[in-house]
């Protein structure tokens, strides 16, 4: 897919995104204004970052910071490094941000970072120098009570290290609540790793036990085998499910059989790609429409659309990604009965954590890791029910109602402070 596409396409993510948000508040009876407020990050910083880089020149990279909402709290979300990132789609990410904040009820509104950029082909040094150098860009806007960063595609516990060191030499106090994701031993939480899947295990075992099914036996293709395809794997195959679908920015593997996961997470590299080791390699949109029970996008954007949502197999759709469902998709999805967990309350484990990072960062006193995955487990358990029954009582599909559910404290906050 050529830039253009790429950029169209993530345009589309926005201005659709948009369309959802329009109807939830017209659902909800909202004035026109609340609309106006909320079509758009209330604030969009773009900067340029100079990086010396290993052959001696230097290269000026855009950077990204949107901040959707701070009606609540303080904004939060990731910071993307990947070739496709464009304004359009980090503006997207921040308002999906804030609904599901609002979905977990954190008090947090939606912030996302990013930078077009492809760490696989950088060194450490010279992702070194960009994590550094963004953080020096954005930080009269970012802090621990104003926006707090955390991981996202092709980010990681080292750069958030680097960027805390960053930022905590800028403010020349050591300031480890500004970011989550950190490594344990620099004030990250147990848990934090595995928590976006872990929330989409709990939320999927929800979605079963409605649909009448088991994860025991259940053919489960994911897509993306980063940070949450990865652990979602390992989870789900510790689990009983047959995984028989996995894929990653180079292709895709499919047996019906099932895969053999262990393998394949011992071979995979630091940015979850692992097809290209394998001959009988298949594309991603293959196996998107491949026989399964249970399908779940880990990866990017935009993947079932118009295009494929009628072929697709699965009963169940479980969005560890944000935004792999397009609305009209999601409008075909339903209408052909596949229950659909949308990326803001399918993803939300992430988030969750990362709370639970800020707050032990801002106590100075840490928590045990069955502690944390056990707070996980019941917030995201009640936030599940919460969306489905709001889909059931209205007779909505599930991503309007979780919209519904997650701007329901964005407006009232709004409200209480006299801003609408
Ligand atoms: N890491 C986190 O805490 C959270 C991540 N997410 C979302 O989960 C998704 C995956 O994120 P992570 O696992 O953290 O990223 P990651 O960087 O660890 O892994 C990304 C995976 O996607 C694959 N990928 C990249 N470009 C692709 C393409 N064009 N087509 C197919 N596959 C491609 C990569 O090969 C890799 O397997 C993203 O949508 C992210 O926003 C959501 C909530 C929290
Ligand atoms: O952990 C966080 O603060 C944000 C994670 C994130 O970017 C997301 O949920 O999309």
């Amino acid at each position: 897919m050529n830039v253009s596409q790429k950029s169209k396409e993530n345009k589309d993510v926005f201005t659709s995104t948009q369309e959802v948000i329009r109807t939830a508040l017209q659902t909800m009876n909202e004035p026109p204004a609340m609309y106006d407020l909320l079509k758009e990050p209330m604030r969009m910083l773009t900067v340029r970052i100079p990086v010396k880089m290993d052959d001696g020149s230097v290269k000026v990279f855009t950077g990204y910071r949107a901040q959707h909402n701070d009606s609540i709290g303080p904004t939060k979300g990731g910071v993307r490094f990947h070739p496709d990132v464009t304004e359009e789609e980090v503006k997207a990410l921040s308002m999906w941000m804030s609904i599901k904040c609002g979905i977990v009820n954190l008090p947090y509104g939606g912030g996302k970072g990013g930078i077009p950029c492809d760490p696989r082909t950088m060194s450490m040094r010279e992702l070194e120098g960009l994590s550094r150098g963004y953080v020096r860009a954005i930080s009269q806007i970012v802090g621990p009570t104003k926006d707090i960063p955390a991981p996202d595609v092709y980010t990681n516990a080292q750069v958030m290290a680097w960027m805390m060191d960053e930022y905590s030499r800028i403010r020349e106090f050591d300031s480890p609540s500004f970011i989550t994701g950190k490594p344990i031993v620099l004030g990250g939480s147990y848990g934090r790793e595995s928590s976006t899947a872990l929330g989409v295990t709990i939320v999927l075992q929800e979605a079963v036990n409605m649909a009448g099914m088991n994860v025991k036996g259940s053919r489960i293709i994911i897509q993306g085998f980063g940070n949450a395809g990865s652990f979602l794997a390992k989870f789900l195959h510790d689990a009983g499910a047959i995984i028989v679908g996995i894929s990653d920015a180079r292709g895709a593997l499919y047996n019906q059989e099932g895969l053999d996961i262990l393998e394949l997470l011992d071979r995979r590299d630091s940015f979850g790609t692992v097809s290209h080791l394998f001959p009988d390699r298949i594309t991603n949109q293959e196996l998107l429409v491949k026989e399964c029970d249970i399908l779940i996008p880990a990866a990017i954007e935009n993947q079932i659309t118009e295009q494929n949502a009628h072929e697709i197999k699965a009963k169940i759709v479980v969005e560890a990604a944000n935004g792999p469902t397009t609305y009209a998709a999601t409008e075909i999805l339903t209408e052909r009965g596949v229950l659909i967990v949308p990326d803001v309350l399918a993803s939300a484990g992430g988030v969750v954590v990362s709370y639970f990072e800020w707050v032990q960062n801002n106590q100075g006193y840490y928590w045990p890791l069955e502690e944390i995955n056990e707070k996980l487990a019941n917030i995201l358990t009640s936030s599940f029910q919460k969306v489905y029954q709001t889909a059931q009582t209205r007779g909505i599909n599930m991503r309007l109602a979780a919209y519904i559910v997650g701007l329901k404290r964005i407006t009232e906050a709004v409200k209480w402070r006299g801003w609408i």
